[in-house]
């Protein structure tokens, strides 16, 4: 093992609490612990799953061979663990997304969808006998599919796809057609050149009557030489910002026939065309994939902030007081500002995540029973904790970037594409602003009618907080309720305003955009509360914790709600009774937990237990090595492996002379 620097090893020492006992805490017990560390240790020491040449050093095309390498390996992997009964979602949500999956490929894999996508859509809208046809292929992997629905002229509007499957009932099949350049599906991950199958989401026509939007299974290449099939016109749509292993793809259809029975049919019974109860149940996979990627949220801060976190007791700069050594960074109190509220966020996100899968959970229980009352509430907290989540974790990523300096612009501090993972979390899924509304859409509805409100926990708190006016305490709890009197005041202010201009003529449509930027500042305040909320219940519900763990997790609470009111100072001046003075005193408390977190700060992080190979960088691996590190980052560049690029003859020797 490595000699750990000398920083790293002091800071250790000042720890208050035992770290493992919060990392089993984090993992849900100490066997999940161990049944995690199993799982890294069987995926991250298969030297199979290495790269030779870091990712960035390669083309376009050999960075999609390699994730395509890769992604079978783990896929196979992941069956093996399924064949020997060591299955479960945690095998899936960790590969796919979350730590491991972005460990061993950074850029993205190619096959994600499949189990994302392409397997919870034919469990969600399939019937039996489609389940029964279809899942053992895509769970064994003899298919791999995607989920096709955005377009080139549409992503948000799915209701304005254009994409046609005209049923023809002489031969009992669906014909698929592109009739516009912008009816091409246009995004879906591994639709280039990856998938042999996908969900496809297409207005449905019978006897010329348009039904809506509905998802069919669609085969686009042939089985054995994966040629695409005729009438199927498919590729790449090119590089991006990050994730560029991820093979997004285009797909066209010319008149191609599919089979009656590849339209998805839970809901239309008997085989003819019978309206589902509610349209909104073919938006099921999203919701699904909303509430796992709050998840991924935390695990992709708690990464960013271990780096940052463990390079800023390492680094050194300047002159705190005249003629003493430099300080370690982190001693500067502008740079724990930058990092523990990001430590912190990473709990707040957690635990919040972990309520709404239990949540998602238990609608779709009662779905498949045909009870349908609580999915508009789950669809709206979704929508808000995947906007909030995704948009404050990328921000996150970001300055935690800058609190590296220079060296976190380096790919190899791992922060850049991590940055890139996160900021497409933004726009994927439900664009975030979009998101915002469908919850503001939701809170406006309650707000107008509170007869059935306490029996909504999520909004339940809207019923009296906007007559809260408690002065101010410090106390996590005096916060919680300021910005739920803040979350109703916003509400009820965008709605008297959306009412303002309907009386004013409007049009409720234009009302409503009028007001847009109010409803989406209000769905963002109710969705804070949310996460406040949780945090307070699951640390004040922890009975068996040491009161050392108990202090540490009290200090992280409570830095997660000062900084979260701190952020908002305009709206509790403007909305509740808080003062100047108080907002004096907010900051105080904020410097004062900055100071009391301070010594914990690499325990907290060391207790997120994340692998080297996880974390991936060169400034936040365990032993703390940065410098040595760096260097030999710098010697795999291709360009290090000669002395005299070829460019030197061929350019930059001509030029030099003919400036002589
Ligand atoms: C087997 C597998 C096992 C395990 C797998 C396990 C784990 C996986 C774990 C981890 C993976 C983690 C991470 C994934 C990692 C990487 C991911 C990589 C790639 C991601 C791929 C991204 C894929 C995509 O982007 S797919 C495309 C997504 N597209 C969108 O999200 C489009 C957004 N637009 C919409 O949702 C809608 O169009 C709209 C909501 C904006 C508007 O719709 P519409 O116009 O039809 O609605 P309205 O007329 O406005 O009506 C609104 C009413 O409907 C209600 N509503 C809307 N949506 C829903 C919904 N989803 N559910 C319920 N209700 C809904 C709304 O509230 C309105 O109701 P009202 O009563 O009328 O007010
Ligand atoms: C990395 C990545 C992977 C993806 N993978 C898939 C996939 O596997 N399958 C798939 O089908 N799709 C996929 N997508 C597509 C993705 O779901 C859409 O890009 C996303 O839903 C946003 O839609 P859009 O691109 O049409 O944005 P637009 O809706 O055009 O958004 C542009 C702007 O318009 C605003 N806007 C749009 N509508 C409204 C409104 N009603 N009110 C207010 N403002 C509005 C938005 O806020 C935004 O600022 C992927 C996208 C990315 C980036």
């Amino acid at each position: 093992m490595a000699k750990i620097n000398e920083d790293l090893l002091k800071e250790r020492k000042k720890c208050s609490f035992n770290t493992a006992e919060l990392t089993h805490l984090l993992d849900g017990g100490k066997d999940k612990t161990l049944e995690r560390h199993s799982r890294e240790h069987f995926f991250l020491d298969d030297p199979e799953l290495r790269s030779k040449i870091p990712l960035e050093y390669l083309s376009h095309k050999e960075k999609y061979e390699e994730a395509v390498r890769k992604s079978c390996i783990l896929f196979r992997k992941v069956q093996e663990l399924q064949e020997a009964g060591k299955g479960g979602i945690e095998n899936f949500r960790e590969i796919l997304g979350g730590q491991l999956g972005s460990a061993i490929l950074k850029d993205g894999n190619p096959l994600t969808l499949h189990y994302v996508m392409f397997i919870p859509t034919i469990t969600g809208q399939g019937d039996f006998e489609q389940q029964a046809e279809w899942m053992h292929k895509a769970w064994t992997c003899s298919i791999i599919g995607t989920y096709a629905q955005t377009e080139l002229g549409h992503g948000t509007f799915i209701r304005g796809l254009e994409t046609t499957a005209t049923y023809d009932p002489k031969t009992e099949e669906f014909v698929l057609n592109s009739p516009t350049l912008t009816s091409y599906k246009w995004w879906p991950g591994g639709l280039g050149h990856s998938a042999n199958f996908a969900i496809v989401v297409a207005q449905l026509y019978t006897q010329g009557k348009c039904h809506g939007i509905h998802p069919f299974i669609v085969q686009l290449r042939d089985e054995e030489t994966h040629m695409p099939m005729k009438g199927i016109k498919i590729g790449e749509i090119g590089c991006k910002l990050g994730m560029n292993s991820t093979n997004n793809g285009y797909l066209g259809f010319e008149n191609y026939r599919i089979p009656r029975t590849n339209l998805l049919m839970k809901n239309n019974k008997d085989g003819t065309y019978v309206k589902s109860p509610s349209s909104k149940l073919t938006y099921g996979t999203m919701i699904f994939v909303r509430v796992v990627l709050v998840q991924d949220c935390a695990s992709y801060m708690k990464k960013a902030v271990t780096i940052a976190t463990r390079y800023s007791a390492v680094r050194h700069q300047s002159e705190m007081k005249p003629n003493c050594p430099e300080p370690q960074i982190i001693d500067y109190v502008t740079q724990q500002y930058k990092l523990f509220p990001y430590i912190a966020m990473s709990f707040a996100f957690q635990y919040s995540a972990s309520w709404l899968w239990d949540i998602y959970n238990n609608v779709t229980g009662e779905l498949e029973s045909g009870q349908l009352e609580n999915l508009p509430e789950l669809h709206a907290l979704a929508c808000c904790l995947k906007a909030v989540g995704t948009a404050d974790c990328a921000a996150g990523v970001e300055t935690l970037r800058l609190a590296c300096g220079g060296h976190g612009y380096m790919t190899a501090s791992n922060l850049p594409s991590t940055y890139g993972l996160a900021t497409a979390m933004c726009t994927y899924e439900g664009e975030n602003t979009v998101l915002l509304l469908q919850t503001a859409r939701y809170l406006i509805k309650i707000w107008q009618n509170k007869k059935n409100i306490q029996n909504l926990p999520t909004v339940r708190y809207l019923d009296n907080a906007l007559f809260n006016n408690r002065s101010y305490e410090k106390s996590v709890s005096w916060i919680l309720s300021a910005l739920q009197q803040v979350a109703a005041a916003k509400i009820d202010l965008a709605n008297k305003h959306i009412n303002d201009r309907v009386r004013q003529g409007k049009a409720y449509e234009d009302a409503w955009n009028e007001t847009s930027i109010e409803l989406v500042a209000a769905a963002d305040a109710h969705c804070r509360t949310f996460l406040l909320d949780i945090f307070n219940l699951t640390v004040n519900n922890f009975q068996s914790i040491s009161p050392e763990l108990k202090a540490v997790l009290t200090d992280l609470l409570e830095l997660y709600a000062v900084h979260t009111a701190i952020r908002m100072t305009g709206d509790l001046l403007r909305f509740t009774n808080t003062i100047g003075k108080d907002v004096e005193a907010l900051q105080l408390w904020l410097e004062e937990l900055l100071a009391k977190i301070r010594p914990n700060a690499i325990g907290i992080v060391d207790s997120f237990d994340i692998r080297d190979e996880v974390l991936g960088s060169a400034l936040g691996a365990y032993d703390g090595n940065v410098y040595e590190r760096l260097f030999a980052e710098a010697q795999k560049s291709p360009l290090n492996h000669e002395p005299v690029n070829k460019s030197f003859g061929l350019y930059l020797k001509p030029f030099l002379k003919n400036n002589l």
